[in-house]
């Protein structure tokens, strides 16, 4: 060991060394052929990373007006391209797709994700096509998705008697820690078959993962910087991964325990945990007997990643909804219009009803425009040198997508498009699984979203639900105008503030008299 004296300047001198040699790196990397997309002047080592702030969202906006649709930025030491216009949008997630159809390694990623081996974060490769091939047909097809709807409706059940009580006492009710719970708990059930377990905490230390993994790491920018984990990141990540891991190990070992004495007992409804273990020693590409042989840790890697992906972004798009909902009075008595006259006041709403409720689609339709809870997609990489419009793309750099920029665009959405307006889907069929790229808040092309409709089934039955059951007021005569609807950033764009309703129940019948009050 160094002695304490000589200890400080080492370390000092080190980090000389590692400053200087990043930005004689800087100043070489800038150097390219090809013309690069236009963009803000860079500093050494930090590049742009300081121009960001707490909503990258909205400056990535600001300085794509003076920049233009396709922008250079350098965040830390990565070379970073910004998309904030539908053609762009195109031109990358469409036309040039497979360039661009990989995903930046991070810190987090490789923590929470067993290095690489779930789908969100994954490189792109035979891993990743295979893995999401098998996700797709296994568990998120529309099928398997409504093999569940008998587990949502009765959790549903549960949430709105327990809001019928909340209403007798005329409560404040926070509905975004409800609704939160509500997903968490269906979400839970349909992953790992529970959602709560007296002898461990998961969904707190899914709640910790969520935010390590949203965190913003300056060592993912600026890699010569990990080795001091200054904001104590990898301290938390190896704390959080190695206690969940310890939580599935175990869940793992009861599900084996349990389909061998469900073979000998009977029936109990399958979870995706019981999907991917039957599928324990088979090799992850049917056609090809020799390749990856499915095993525990890509399991648990892609159930990681399924309850990532599945949590926050369905109740934080029902959240927002409700709140657009409770603004525009108008819209909500319209869509109360559309339940009463298609479902009645005498039973709840079901997912069977879901085509013959065209404007809730609509509302949905347009909440994901104006809050796409991934503003910024999920980033992606560039995976070989490439020329887009003219400009020069190199190999490696990160791909942003605005998606809330692009949803907010005037030139798209005329003068009104900062209102909360889904009559402007009235006539057109624009499209909002990634075929306009207009709307695309479910990202496009071969890494877009494959939990549409899973995604989308949810935010409709829980919203439709919650409309059809209750008349909602905010608290304490606060008028709808007044409601903040400022956002967070993080791995999802939640509301800053929590939602505080009081409901009032509408329909006929009794308290908790479960599905049908007929
Ligand atoms: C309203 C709900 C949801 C929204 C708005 C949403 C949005 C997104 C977005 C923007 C991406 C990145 C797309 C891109 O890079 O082009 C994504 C990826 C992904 N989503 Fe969703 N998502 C939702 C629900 C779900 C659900 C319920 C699941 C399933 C469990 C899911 C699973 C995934 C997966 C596995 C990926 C990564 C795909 C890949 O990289 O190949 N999502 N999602």
């Amino acid at each position: 060991m160094l002695p304490q004296t000589l200890a400080i300047p080492t370390t000092l001198l080190v980090i000389f060394i590692f400053i200087l040699s990043a930005v004689v790196l800087q100043s070489k990397q800038g150097q390219g052929n090809g013309k690069r997309p236009p963009g803000p002047k860079t500093r050494p080592i930090i590049g742009n990373l300081h121009m960001l702030g707490k909503l990258p969202h909205r400056t990535l906006q600001s300085l794509a007006k003076k920049y233009g649709p396709m922008m250079s930025l350098k965040l830390g030491q990565v070379p970073t391209i910004v998309i904030s216009s539908p053609e762009t949008a195109e031109l990358f997630l469409k036309t040039h797709d497979i360039a661009f159809a990989s995903r930046p390694k991070s810190i987090s990623a490789n923590y929470i994700a067993y290095g690489g081996k779930g789908l969100v974060f994954s490189e792109y490769g035979t891993y990743w096509r295979n893995m999401r091939k098998l996700c797709t047909l296994q568990l998120l097809a529309a099928s398997k998705v409504e093999m569940f709807s008998p587990l949502r409706s009765e959790y549903l059940g549960e949430f709105i008697k327990f809001l019928q009580k909340a209403e007798s006492s005329r409560e404040v009710v926070d509905l975004t820690d409800m609704v939160g719970d509500l997903i968490e708990n269906i979400t839970f059930k349909m992953i790992l078959g529970r959602s709560k377990d007296d002898r461990f905490d998961a969904k707190n230390l899914v709640r910790e993962v969520l935010i390590l993994a949203g965190t913003f790491n300056v060592a993912d920018y600026v890699p010569w910087l990990g080795v001091f984990d200054l904001q104590g990141l990898v301290r938390r990540l190896k704390k959080v991964s190695k206690e969940f891991d310890e939580v599935m190990e175990l869940i793992i070992k009861e599900h084996e325990q349990s389909s061998d004495d469900n073979e000998e007992n009977g029936q109990r409804q399958k979870d995706f945990l019981d999907i991917f273990l039957a599928l324990t020693n088979q090799p992850l590409d049917p056609q090809d007997k020799q390749g990856h042989v499915i095993d525990r840790t890509n399991i648990k890697a892609i159930v990681t990643s399924m309850i990532i992906a599945a949590t926050d972004t369905s109740a934080t798009t029902a959240e927002w909804a409700m709140s657009e909902l409770l603004r525009h009075p108008r819209v909500m008595k319209k869509l109360q219009d559309e339940l009463e006259s298609v479902v009645g006041m005498n039973r709840k709403v079901e997912e069977s009803d879901m085509e013959n409720l065209p404007y809730l689609d609509l509302v949905v339709k347009e909440t994901l425009r104006l809050y796409p809870v991934a503003p910024l997609l999920v980033p992606r990489e560039c995976r070989e040198d490439v020329t887009v419009d003219g400009y020069s793309i190199k190999s490696k750099s990160r791909i942003i997508v605005n998606a809330w920029a692009i949803g907010r665009d005037p030139k798209v959405w005329s003068d009104n498009a900062e209102e909360f307006y889904p009559e402007r889907f009235v006539n057109n069929d624009i499209d909002i699984r990634g075929h306009d790229f207009q709307l695309i808040p479910f990202g496009s092309g071969r890494r877009g979203c494959p939990g549409i409709y899973l995604g989308l089934t949810t935010v409709k039955i829980v919203v439709a639900q919650l409309v059809h059951c209750f008349n909602w007021e905010l608290p304490l005569g606060m008028s709808p105008e007044d409601l903040d609807m400022t956002e967070k950033f993080g791995l999802t764009m939640p509301r800053s503030k929590h939602l505080l309703v009081v409901p009032t129940y509408r329909l006929a019948g009794e308290v908790g008299m479960g599905n049908s009050l007929g």
